[in-house]
């Protein structure tokens, strides 16, 4: 049959289908009910404090402050219940992709972006091997270009690099040959899943075991040694350095490593392009972090292949699944679906070497699994940052309005002239690396990643949605790409800040999606992105209820209905309604254990109580320019006792740090008014304290969800226990919280 454009399009509609989720009926049906539960909760509270039992100063104080968590509780019932109505799960037919892509030259090609920062919080192996397992792709090599940003402007990275263009000439082909599937080189060696043992793995193995030591032992070294130059071309390439260079200050280093006209594999096949960027840095200049340095990417590459799909990839998330690249073209390539419709296919981040219970919740399956479902459904996921395939045309203004960048040679209709290593080409491909290039251009503003959050994934990814753009959540069986997840608790709240204080620079700007998102994505994806902009304010509800019912409790005050009182079933319903609703989604879309979903909720108090708090505060002081703190780059680098402890799901507190402190407390206050209201039942018996058994019940689950706290403080000796410092300054502000109670509920 003749492949005119008609045929082809019918049968791309087996691309890819959708399902829906089983749950979904009764989902919409139970937000209703829930809803008048919480209208009538309000009003409870409007009404007491309207007319008010007792007029005493701290009845009404407790009235108001409930009065505000529940009212941000509602808030952001509400923004969840977005992703209830219409969650879909895709699948794709990659066996379908030839009959619409009759020929594989006629795959878009992809530019992948790399990004690393530093070599010795992101080990430049490491780096390498993301590299390698894409550049192993199940896809026409010569479509294929990698670009890595090294933001750490590190010899060092550059090294590993020009070794790992050496490796690969033996490691794309073998890969291939074989058909491994786990293409990063590292987890292949690593694994014994009975890999065929012959001469050649022996051979790739030492090559690789190689290449692994003198990478580390440059970067333990801190330089490239002559010894590790091999040539003149690597002699000019590592004489660029100068000592005077420092990761703020350098100038623009572009290096073609590899260059898919000329280099070949062992086979005499073609290689795909790899080229090391580290963009220029001065200290008086803005960066913008990861945005900026994405931004450059998205130039350096459109002047050297301007490849029509790029590939976002933190350094640490490998691929884990050669077809991946296909997968997205059954999106990308679909006639049906049109450039508007799929902007970008976002994969979920997934992480390896999450322990069984996940006790950090570091799976996030709600933010990276279920919600995006839910969003696929309405006008498509938010975007993580990583393993996410664009149209890079989407960066260049609203499907209708293109923006035309500043020189044409950046947008996304430039074709390019000469080879990745001619003088022209790497000539212009260093301009507009400087860090001056994007003054007075709309690079951050109205093209590009933009600026102005530190959680520049969501917040392009809104500003995409708003100008029109749409996007799939592509979410295959086996995870596309697998990341690390930081293992120290510190460093887990530390990240989650970061997020924070990005989350409130989105919903607190001019654009916010309470406004601007409403206005342009109507209500439902409006409010779906308020969910994760406004994400840090459960932290008022958190503290509140950690501390509230408690303290009164402590004072012998009732802050919550009587069991004897109607109002009473009302609060049981709020609670255990939405408990139940969440575990019964999170065991059953997830197919995920009753142990995640208790951790996931405890950690979920327990980000309440931390990072969101001290995002919050950091948010604050960055808006009032008191702080200029930066971005707090999560560590990649794993201790081995440190990794031991977290399979054995212990918690690692290990440094003293004031990001413990309200979860300390909130640890103690709720043990001594557990025990307190205990007391009270066993020296007076329960209707004794009929008004306060809620708060005997609360402070019971917040003891429970503490578990780990104490063991961290009394019983752990190792080093990952809670340090003595912060045990004894989470009694004292306890106290002096305690006492200063007492006094307010005296009044
Ligand atoms: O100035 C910078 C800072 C960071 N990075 C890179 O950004 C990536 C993410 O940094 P990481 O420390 O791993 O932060 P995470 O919090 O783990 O990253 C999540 O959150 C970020 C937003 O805060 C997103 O950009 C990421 O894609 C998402 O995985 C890494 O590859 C870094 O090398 C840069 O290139 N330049
Ligand atoms: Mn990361």
């Amino acid at each position: 049959m003749e492949d005119d454009p008609t045929t082809r399009r019918r049968r791309s509609s087996a691309l890819h289908t959708a399902d829906r989720w089983p749950i979904t009926p009764f989902n919409r049906l139970f937000a209703p009910i829930y809803l008048l539960a919480v209208l009538a909760l309000l009003y409870r509270h409007v009404t007491n404090l309207l007319v008010p039992a007792t007029s005493s100063p701290s009845s009404f104080t407790t009235t108001l402050a409930l009065l505000v968590a529940d009212l941000v509780l509602a808030f952001m019932w509400a923004t969840t219940q977005v992703f209830r109505m219409n969650p879909i799960r895709r699948r794709e037919a990659v066996e379908n992709l030839n009959d619409v892509v009759a020929e594989e030259g006629e795959l878009p090609g992809v530019d992948v972006f790399i990004c690393t920062a530093d070599p010795y919080k992101e080990p430049p192996l490491g780096v390498v091997n993301t590299a390698l397992s894409v550049m192993a792709y199940d896809y026409p090599r010569d479509r294929l270009a990698v670009y890595v940003s090294d933001d750490g402007g590190s010899a060092l990275t550059l090294f590993a690099f020009v070794e790992a263009a050496k490796f690969a000439a033996r490691w794309l082909p073998f890969c291939e040959r074989n058909r491994v599937v786990e293409r990063n080189p590292a987890v292949y060696f690593g694994s014994n899943r009975g890999h065929p043992v012959d001469g050649e793995v022996e051979e790739i193995k030492t090559m690789y075991e190689s290449m692994k030591h003198k990478v580390e032992h440059v970067v333990e070294a801190g330089k490239v040694d002559d010894q590790f130059i091999d040539g003149p071309k690597e002699q000019e390439a590592f004489g660029k350095w100068s000592d005077k260079f420092t990761k703020h200050n350098h100038p623009t280093f572009i290096q073609v490593l590899l260059d898919s006209k000329n280099d070949k594999d062992v086979d005499g096949h073609v290689m795909p392009n790899l080229i090391y960027v580290s963009r220029e840095k001065s200290s008086t200049s803005q960066h913008h972090f990861k945005a900026g340095a994405l931004n450059v990417l998205l130039r350096v590459s459109a002047t050297m292949t301007n490849q029509p799909i790029v590939l976002t990839l933190d350094c640490d998330m490998y691929s884990n699944d050669p077809a991946t690249p296909r997968r997205a073209m059954c999106y990308l390539c679909d006639p049906k679906l049109g450039p508007e419709n799929s902007a970008f296919v976002q994969f979920p981040q997934k992480y390896h070497g999450i322990n069984e219970n996940d006790i950090y919740a570091g799976e996030f399956q709600r933010l990276f699994q279920a919600m995006p479902m839910g969003a696929d459904g309405l006008c498509g996921p938010h975007h993580v940052g990583t393993g996410c395939f664009f149209r890079r045309r989407a960066f260049f203004g609203s499907p209708s309005s293109p923006v035309a960048p500043e020189i044409p040679e950046v947008g996304p209709d430039h074709v390019v002239g000469g080879s990745v290593r001619s003088g022209s080409v790497l000539e212009l491909a260093h301009r507009v690396a400087e860090c001056g290039y994007e003054n007075q251009t709309s690079w951050g503003s109205k093209m590009g990643f933009r600026y102005g959050s530190m959680v520049e994934d969501l917040y392009t990814g809104f500003h995409l949605h708003c100008e029109g753009w749409r996007s799939i959540f592509c979410y295959p069986e086996q995870p596309s790409f697998l990341g690390d997840s930081p293992i120290s608790f510190a460093d887990v709240l530390i990240q989650q800040s970061r997020w924070s204080v990005g989350a409130f620079e989105l919903s607190m700007s001019k654009k916010s999606p309470l406004f601007m998102g409403i206005r342009k994505l109507g209500w439902l994806m409006g409010l779906g992105y308020c969910h994760f902009s406004f994400w840090p304010i459960w932290s008022l509800p958190i503290t509140t209820y950690a501390f509230l019912p408690q303290l009164a409790l402590l004072n012998g005050v009732s802050v919550f209905p009587k069991v004897s009182d109607p109002w009473f079933l009302l609060y049981t319903f709020l609670f255990l309604g939405s408990y139940l609703q969440d575990m019964l989604e999170f065991t059953t879309v997830s197919n995920s254990t009753f142990r995640r979903w208790w951790n996931e909720q405890r950690i979920w108090t327990v980000r309440g109580l931390s990072c969101f708090l001290f995002g919050g505060f950091d948010f604050v002081l960055k808006s009032l320019g008191v702080s200029t703190k930066g971005f707090s780059l999560t560590s990649k680098v794993v201790d081995e006792e440190q990794r031991q402890r977290y399979e054995k799901g212990m918690f690692e507190f290990g440094v003293s740090s004031p990001i413990f402190l309200p979860m300390a407390m909130a640890a103690l206050i709720n043990l001594v008014s557990f025990g307190f209201g205990l007391g009270r039942v066993l020296t007076g018996g329960w209707w004794n304290v009929e008004g306060l058994v809620l708060q005997i019940v609360l402070s019971g689950f917040g003891v429970l969800n503490s578990v780990p706290i104490y063991e961290a403080m009394v019983v752990r000796r190792d080093p990952g226990k809670f340090p003595a410092r912060g045990s004894f300054a989470a009694v004292v502000v306890s106290v002096v919280l305690c006492s200063l109670a007492s006094v307010m509920f005296s009044f």
